[in-house]
Formats: structure tokens, sequence, C-alpha cells
């Protein structure tokens, strides 16, 4: 239930030592007759791949040839060690793996560690940390001609994510409609999740989500990834060749039992504990 601010949460619990990261964020916009857009990308990264990059790039691209977006942020953030997902890496290491990821990518991703580092948030949650820290704290943008600009914020997910909304328990109806209703979301189409499929629950909410096809088929995915690096095989070419570099370097998805803690070499696998079910899903398959 939204608050008296909108907001589903009356106060945000920042992580220790925790600052928003806003140096890539586009201060004054480059068009005053375009609303300006901050895109945020939730899930686990583990590890990131160019695919999750890509999900960027084609946003990107949609929104400058079809909507009256001006994209003047870009982040990924990576979920909280608590979700318990099959293969999530500590987060220290997706966190750093994000960053060199960003680092490669030119000159507008950022990774916000402000889920990773705390216990499990919910993702109208943390789109609501976004929208206080960007436009609360930071007071938005401006345009060329000194004019203040609050900054709509938005999910960018793939269509296997979005698949999730329609099935029953995974999400609450009400941060459901603050998600779409409140933010809105720009879809990437992901093989083997129908579009279709993805979005007939949240009709609803349709002039709030943006549907972007795939031109290239790419289906790379996290488990594929770690699935190969299990078997010693190569995974350069489908991340940057920095997360390649110290995913060799720190001996990681070596071992099949590894998640949570279990990330460096000669560390103990972190015993499992059971979720707690007031303020966390269950982890769900996405396409592999
Ligand atoms: N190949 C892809 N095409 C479209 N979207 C993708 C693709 N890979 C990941 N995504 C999207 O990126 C976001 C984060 O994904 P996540 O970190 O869970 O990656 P994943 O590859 O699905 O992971 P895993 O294989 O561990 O389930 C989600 O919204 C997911 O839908
Ligand atoms: O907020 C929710 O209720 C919710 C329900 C299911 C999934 N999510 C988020 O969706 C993301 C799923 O990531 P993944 O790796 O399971 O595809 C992750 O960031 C979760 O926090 C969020």
């Amino acid at each position: 239930m939204a608050s008296s601010s909108g907001y589903v949460t009356e106060g945000f619990t920042n992580p220790p030592n925790y600052s928003f990261p806003h140096h890539r964020l586009q201060r004054v916009m480059k068009d005053s007759t375009k609303t300006p857009v901050v895109l945020v990308a939730c899930g686990s990264f583990s590890p990131v791949t160019y695919l999750h990059l890509r999900m960027f790039e084609m946003a990107k691209d949609y929104i400058r040839h079809n909507t009256d977006f001006e994209i003047v942020g870009a982040y990924l953030s990576p979920v909280s060690d608590m979700y318990k997902k099959p293969g999530l890496l500590n987060s220290r290491h997706r966190v750093n793996m994000c960053n060199l990821a960003a680092e490669d990518s030119g000159n507008w991703l950022m990774v916000d560690p402000w889920e990773a580092f705390q216990s499990y948030q919910r993702t109208a949650i943390v789109l609501d940390h976004f929208d206080y820290e960007v436009n609360t704290v930071l007071g938005g943008v401006q345009t060329e001609e000194g004019e203040h600009r609050s900054v709509h914020v938005m999910l960018l997910a793939g269509s296997d994510l979005i698949s999730t909304m329609s099935e029953p328990g995974v999400w609450s109806y009400s941060d459901l409609d603050h998600i779409l209703g409140r933010y809105g979301v720009f879809i990437i189409e992901r093989a083997g999740s129908g579009m279709d499929q993805a979005t007939d629950n949240l009709a609803k909410w349709r002039h709030n989500i943006y549907m972007i096809n795939q031109l290239i088929q790419n289906d790379v995915s996290s488990t594929k990834v770690r699935l190969f690096l299990r078997r010693g095989l190569s995974v350069r070419y489908l991340l940057p060749n920095t997360v390649v570099d110290y995913i060799e370097q720190n001996g990681l998805y070596l071992d099949e039992t590894a998640s949570n803690s279990a990330t460096d070499k000669g560390k103990e696998p972190a015993k499992k504990e059971p979720p707690s079910q007031s303020s966390q899903p269950q982890a769900t398959p996405s396409g592999c």
C-alpha cells in the first residue's frame, strides 16, 4: 500500500557507508521538449553478461526513435544476497563485476549497490529509492534554460521477468500497481518468453508498458555462463573481458553448490536460510 508520500515505504534504510552513485547522471537535459527518464534494471547479475548491457542499448535506441523520453541516467541494481536464488554469488563480487561491466560500457551506465548490500528489498521499494534519490535528494534535472524537471524512473527488464508478474503469488497486486502504474517498464524480448504472454494480464497498465523486440536473437544467460565455467569452458565474448578476468582471478563459479557467500576459492559455502515470506519472493527461474 502506498503511503501518503506516494511511496510504498515510509523511510529507506541505507546500507552502511552508502552513497547514491550519480557521477554519470546527466543533470542538464539536451532537449527540453522531452521527459527525463532514469532506467533501472533489477536482477541477480550473477554474473553480469553482455545481454544485460545490450538491454540498455536496445532501450536507448527504442526510446530515441519511438518515445518522447530523454535518458538522463541508467542503473544496474543487483539484488540482495537474501534473494537466495540458486547460483547467486555474494553481492560484493556481483557488484564488483557490474562495476567493471559499467566501466566498460561507455559513459552512461552506473551500478547502485543499495539493494545488494542489505536485506531483500522488493522492486517497488527499489524504484521508490531511485525516485527519492534522484528527485528528492538531488532535486531532479534542469533544462538548458534552467527550468527544473522531475525525472521519471522506469524499470528495464526482460520478458521472462515480466512474465512472472502474471504468475500467482510472485508479486503483490499493490506493488504491481505501484511499479506499472506509477513508474512503468521497458520490456526486452527474451528468447523462450513471449512478449504477449508476458503482458497478457497487465493490460490495465498498458499505457506504461513499452515492448522492445530483439532484432538479433541472443539468449545468453547467467545460468549458461555459470554452467560453462563449471565445465571449464570459455565464456570470453559472452561478457566483458574485465569481468571474465575478475571471475578467473577470484576462482568464481567453479563449484555447483556455490551461492551467496560461497564465493572465493577455499571458502565454505554458506548455509541456506529459509526465506521469510513477509518480505521476500520466491526466486523465480528465468530464461536460460
Ligand atoms: N538474454 C536476455 N534477453 C533479455 N533479457 C535478459 C536476458 N538476460 C537477462 N535478461 C534480463 O536481465 C534482468 C536481470 O537478469 P538476471 O540477472 O536474472 O539474468 P539471467 O541471465 O536471467 O540470470 P539467471 O540465468 O541466473 O536466471 C532480468 O530483467 C532479465 O529478464
Ligand atoms: O518485488 C517483488 O515482489 C519481486 C518479485 C519477483 C522478483 N523481483 C525482482 O526481480 C528480479 C529477478 O531477478 P532474477 O534474477 O530472478 O530474474 C530481482 O531483482 C527481484 O528482486 C521482485
